[in-house]
Order: structure tokens, then sequence, then C-alpha cells
């Protein structure tokens, strides 16, 4: 029997297709067509349709064979944001992403699309509906944002009408859902170490948080409307659930599905982040000598008591976006998606 052979042009690359948003990507991308390769320096569960290769996004030698006969690729690879690893945000992130779009251009890929972050403009201070037209973050917040506004910078630049290499991309915010590693899991043990007692600030602040199949559903319309002609070319677009929520009210939703308390108590916002940034500074000069993880490190906790939520207007009309997944259902989902989380279990 003949096999049959996909067409180029449902050919795609997912880099940093193991992680969290990478593997739900995949499995999108595999219920419309494509046949997709993901490259990861972690290995990831074997699905009919993917040719998994496994290597470092910095070296090129390594990307070369995942990259062949390949239209379209997907970068979403990247450290945790939590770790505090300068050198390594700036190898995967700024040298990573520099040898990518190099590897893009010499096996002739037609298309990038960066998940980049809608963090890029955020500094610590509030940030209501705010647009792709802010300026990027002067005095990022760490090094996860100081890196994550370089790789996006040189992305876009890498646009090239001319030469036939497109790019652009996607701005998410508050990334949830099944599988997530960081933010239901690390709420959890936040609370089952009874430290989940307390809001910071007043509680109204208002945030994005995006369901991953949202977000998912973002990157496949950016790479499908992709073309010379398109106003989406070399530009970046929020990609939310255009439902901005009280951050503790969504926190609370979570725990209590989940069957934990929500916090009651208040606390102040400078207070907390006063000691958030001593307990930071004293884990760096401790460093030499002994591992401290603050729970509740400077960058969670201005993320916890601002507002920080994003327009995805221009989404809406340069590429016909609109949630697929509701903030109330996606809750849902993720909630009944970690049975082994819940209370007492
Ligand atoms: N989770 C969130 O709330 C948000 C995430 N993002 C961005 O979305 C992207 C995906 O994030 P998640 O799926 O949440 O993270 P994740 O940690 O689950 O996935 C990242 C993947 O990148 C891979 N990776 C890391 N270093 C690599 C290297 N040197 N070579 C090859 N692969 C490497 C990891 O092994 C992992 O599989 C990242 O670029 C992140 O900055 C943006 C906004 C919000
Ligand atoms: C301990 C509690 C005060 C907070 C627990 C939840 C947090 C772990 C998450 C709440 C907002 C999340 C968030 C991110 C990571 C997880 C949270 C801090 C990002 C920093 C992930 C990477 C980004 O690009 C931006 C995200 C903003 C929101």
């Amino acid at each position: 029997m003949a096999t049959r052979v996909r067409p180029r042009n449902k050919r795609c690359a997912v880099i940093g297709g193991s992680g969290f948003l990478g593997a739900h990507l995949v499995e999108k991308l595999l219920d419309r067509g494509y046949s997709v390769s993901v490259f990861d320096i972690r290995e990831s569960r074997e699905l009919p349709g993917v040719t998994f290769y496994q290597g470092d996004l910095c070296d090129q030698q390594a990307l070369l064979p995942a990259l062949k006969d390949v239209s379209l690729v997907f970068h979403c690879a990247s450290p945790a944001p939590g770790s505090d690893n300068r050198e390594l945000f700036e190898r995967v992130n700024i040298q990573g992403t520099r040898t990518l779009i190099q590897a893009c251009i010499e096996a002739g890929v037609e298309k990038l699309v960066l998940t980049s972050s809608a963090s890029v403009v955020f500094e610590g201070s509030d940030i209501k509906n705010g647009r792709e037209d802010l300026p990027y973050a002067k005095k990022p917040i760490d090094y996860y944002t100081e890196t994550k506004i370089e790789q996006e910078k040189m992305v876009l630049e890498a646009c090239d009408k001319e030469n036939g290499f497109l790019t652009v991309a996607i701005r998410p915010h508050g990334i949830f859902g099944p599988r997530d590693p960081q933010l239901v899991p690390i709420l959890v043990d936040t609370a089952r170490r009874g430290k989940m007692k307390f809001i910071i600030g007043d509680g109204t602040n208002l945030v994005d948080f995006t369901f991953v199949e949202n977000v998912v559903h973002g990157h496949i319309l950016a790479a499908e409307r992709l073309r010379p002609d398109s106003p989406i070319c070399g530009k970046p677009y929020h990609i939310t659930n255009d439902e901005p929520v009280r951050f503790w009210d969504f926190m609370s939703e979570v725990l209590v599905g989940l069957g934990y308390n929500a916090p009651r108590y208040h606390l102040p916002y400078a207070l907390v982040y006063g000691l958030a940034l001593l307990l930071w500074l004293l884990a760096l000069i401790l460093r030499p000598l002994v591992s401290l993880k603050p729970t509740f490190t400077p960058m969670r906790v201005a993320l916890a008591g601002t507002h920080h939520y994003y327009s995805c207007e221009r989404a809406k009309q340069d590429m016909g976006y609109k949630p697929v997944v509701s903030l109330k259902e996606g809750i849902a989902r993720t909630v009944q998606s970690y049975p082994h989380l819940r209370q007492g279990s």
C-alpha cells in the first residue's frame, strides 16, 4: 500500500512540544491534520503522527533534522519562569532563539510563531486593558521577563517578507488547564502548607487567566493567517480569555473546587512585597551556603496584588480570534483534571 505523503504545508515543528502548552498544541495540530515534529530537551509521551527529537535548542545541528521539510515552526520552549537562573534564561531564551531563527532560515522554514508573554510590558504596577502598543518593560521584574523581551524583539525583527520568512508573536497571560505544572500545583502546595490564608491587598485587582485551549487556538489562527499580505506579519498579539477576573476570586474558585478553604484575611500589599524582596535578597546572599526557595517571590506578590489584564481586540480584528472555552468552563475542567491534588487525597 502506498504511504500518503502529507503536503509540506501540513508539516510543522513544535519546539518545547513536551511542555504544558506545547503538548496541548501538538494534540490540536494532530486533530487538524498536521504531522508534527516535536523538539524538546525533555522526552514526551508518544503519539501517532508525531516524530520526537530530543535536544537542546541552542544546538543548531540538533535542531536541523527536526526542521527538515517543515514549513511552520512554533517556538514555545523556555526555562520555568519561577527559576532565578540568569545564565539559563539568557542561554535558552536569547541564544537559543537566535539559533532557532538561523536554523529555520537554513532549513527553508516559511513561518515562525513565537510564544511570547503579555508580561513583556509588566513592571510590577497596574496594567488595565493593556494594548500591544504599550512599551516593553524598562525595568523588567525578573530574568524571565527580561529575556522574553529580547526574544520577542528578535523574532519580530526577523520577519522578512522579501525572503519568504514570516514571523508573529503570541502573548498569552496566566495560562491554566489540565497538566499545568505550575499554577494549580503551586497553589495547592501553598494551601497544604497552611500559607493560603491571606489575600494580598484589598482583593479587587483584576487579572487575565487564560485557558490553555484558547492559547492553542490563538497560535493556530496566527499560523494559518500568517501570509505575506496579512497585517499580522512581524507583530505581537495578546491572547486571553477576554474575561478579566479578580485574582483572589480565581484562586478561591480553584481552591474551593479542590476542597480547600479560600483565603480570607487581608494583608497590605506594600508590607508583603517588602517582605518578599527581603527574603529574595536573603536567598541570594545565602545561596553559596543553602538553597532557599521562598513561595512568595516579589514577582508572585506583584502578580497577586496588582491589576494586569490585556485587550485582545487586535487579535479579534486581525485574525478573527474569539476564546473557544469560557473561564467558568476552563476552571471546571481544570479542577476535574487534578483528582490527586484534592484535599485529603
Ligand atoms: N505558563 C504560563 O502562564 C505562560 C507561559 N508563557 C510562555 O509559554 C511557553 C510555554 O510555557 P509552558 O508550557 O507553561 O512551560 P513548560 O515548562 O511546561 O514548557 C516549556 C518546554 O520547553 C522545554 N525546554 C526548556 N529548555 C529547553 C531547551 N534548552 N531546549 C529544548 N527545549 C527546552 C522544556 O523541556 C519544556 O518541555 C513559554 O515560552 C512561556 O514563556 C507565556 C505566558 C504565560
Ligand atoms: C502563592 C500564591 C500567591 C500564588 C500561586 C499562583 C502562582 C504560582 C501563579 C499566579 C499567577 C501566575 C502567573 C505565572 C506563573 C504562575 C503564577 C505566578 C506567569 C509568571 C507564568 C509566565 C508568564 O509569562 C506570566 C505568568 C503570569 C501569571
